[in-house]
């Protein structure tokens, strides 16, 4: 049937029909369409959303990032008829159903995850159906180099090139503002591409947009890594594996990261940059994504043959997760606290020793650092300030201001402390909790939202004295998220009482 075209700014690449026009080439709201242009010889499938008012009959609304592929001009004509279902939905269908996909299926998933034929409950539902089943081996390597082959690569001329990566998962982990410049600073070549918050509060990219914008295509991630040794950028903006981004944004609302996505979501983005060295770190502990040291292993070993797969030299590092690194968690906060650090202060020493550690290996793996010193390496390239002064080249080089220092920064100006109900000891602190308060508090989307803990796991404090504070850029979130810590506990200290039951026959 022949539509006129209207075009329509809505930031997908859909199409609207009014509903009687719908009904009249059989399709429903969120089917498929294909759209002709017969003048210019180019066609285009889209999801159709239907309506009775927002649009006359025998007119089809064109959404603005379908055109490109269309090549029309408002009052053309198209013709427009029912699509066939794409094949990768019976691929997500097999995963759904216990089965395992090939090379060639696990690629048209992903190409059709990246061209965005598959809608979001279609994506949602293979996330889902791998995060329940499980990929294999096999599938998550396939997995990988499909995101690898559906987007763009560097390509450097000379080696090592290092990177590192953490799977996620313990809040507060800004270790990467401190590697990534360690280690350029050592003069060798670290181009870090990072996610967004997937399962916390704030991910690397989040954090380095703070202090510089994040979002670069690779050929010029490759050229400021050229120039200066390495960046922090956003995997999600690159094209480097654009298909990793659109998987996390369906896992980030439900707060997993199903494990064979979560291997290739890493091992894609090292491979696409051209890594040929790379250190992972691996939180363990419970309520992180790894409940305990056998399972980390079993992880460690998984990143380690899928790197050889996929040649790259791979080391693991499995990592205390039980605590929150260092004392902050959300954007603005993590990066004064590792700011500060790189200014000089000597603390905190969980950041600062896991920090040295992991750059300390990646340092030996590369040659800089003889067996058992990376650590030492690292830590007089911190020390001496080449790391800040690396670190602001970095911001440089991507556009942000060079001079920032952690007091230039303020956090959320709304503020609320939390503490001690009486004197004892912090017995328990429960990540999860705090990432749940540090969200609802508005992080990472609200840079200066956040939490400081004062007082770790093992601190003895007296009543009174502050445990955390709560950070916010709006009052009404700051209002629910101490509404949701009531309930959350996110913090207990010894002989507290968590729960008051009444007997309710004498009230
Ligand atoms: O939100 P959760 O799941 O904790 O973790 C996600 C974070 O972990 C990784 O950190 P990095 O890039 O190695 O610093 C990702 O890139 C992302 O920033
Ligand atoms: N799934 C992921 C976990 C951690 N980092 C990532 O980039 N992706």
């Amino acid at each position: 049937m022949k539509f006129s075209v209207k075009m329509i700014d809505i930031a997908n690449k859909g199409a609207l029909l009014h509903t009687a026009d719908a009904r009249k080439i059989r399709v429903r709201d969120g089917d498929r369409v294909q759209i002709i242009n017969e003048e210019a010889g180019k066609n285009a499938q889209a999801h159709v959303d239907t309506t009775g008012s927002l649009i006359e009959q025998g007119t089809i609304g064109i959404y603005r990032p379908l055109n490109p592929f269309l090549g029309v001009n408002e009052g053309e004509e198209v013709e427009v008829r029912c699509a066939d279902r794409p094949r990768s939905l019976t691929h997500i269908r097999k995963k759904m159903d216990g089965g395992r996909l090939a090379k060639d299926e696990m690629l048209q998933v992903t190409r059709d995850i990246v061209d965005e034929t598959l809608a979001p409950g279609e994506v949602t539902a293979f996330i889902t159906a791998s995060y329940i089943n499980g990929l294999d081996m096999d599938e998550t390597e396939y997995l990988t180099r499909a995101m690898v082959e559906t987007g763009d690569s560097l390509q450097f001329g000379t080696r090592p090139i290092v990177d590192k990566h953490s799977i996620g998962g313990v809040p507060g982990n800004k270790i990467s503002l401190l590697i990534v410049p360690i280690i350029a600073a050592s003069g060798l070549k670290i181009p870090k591409t990072s996610s967004r918050a997937i399962t916390g509060a704030g991910g690397t990219a989040d954090l380095m947009e703070v202090v510089a914008p994040v979002a670069f295509p690779a050929s010029e991630v490759q050229r400021m890594t050229e120039k200066v040794g390495g960046v922090i950028v956003w995997g999600g903006a690159t094209n480097i594996a654009p298909a990793d981004d659109r998987i996390i944004t369906y896992e980030y609302p439900l707060k997993i990261d199903a494990r064979g996505q979560m291997l290739a979501s890493v091992m894609a983005k090292k491979m696409a940059v051209g890594a040929n060295l790379v250190v992972i770190d691996i939180p363990v502990g419970r309520y992180t994504k790894v409940a305990d040291v056998q399972e980390g292993r079993k992880m460690a070993r998984e990143f380690m043959e899928l790197g050889e797969r996929l040649n790259m030299r791979v080391e693991c590092a499995l990592s205390y997760g039980e605590s929150l690194v260092g004392h902050t968690i959300g954007p603005i906060l993590e990066v004064q606290e590792a700011l500060a650090v790189l200014e000089g202060k000597r603390e905190p020493h969980s950041l600062i020793q896991k920090s040295l550690s992991l750059a300390g290996i990646a340092l030996e793996m590369a040659g800089k650092a003889g067996p058992g010193q990376g650590f030492a390496v690292a830590e007089d390239l911190l020390r001496s300030g080449k790391a800040l002064e690396k670190f602001r080249q970095i911001i440089e080089i991507q556009g942000g201001d060079p001079g920032v220092t952690a007091d230039s920064l303020t956090p959320g100006e709304h503020q609320f402390v939390v503490r001690a109900p009486q004197d004892g000891y912090v017995i328990e602190l429960h990540n999860r909790s705090l990432i749940t308060i540090a969200r609802t508090l508005g992080s990472p989307q609200d840079a200066g939202a956040g939490v400081v803990v004062h007082s770790k796991k093992g601190s003895r404090v007296r009543q009174g004295d502050p445990i955390l504070t709560f950070y916010a850029d709006r009052a009404w979130r700051l209002q629910s998220a101490i509404e949701a810590a009531r309930t959350l506990m996110p913090v207990v200290v010894e002989g507290m009482i968590l729960e008051r039951l009444p007997s309710e026959r004498w009230i």
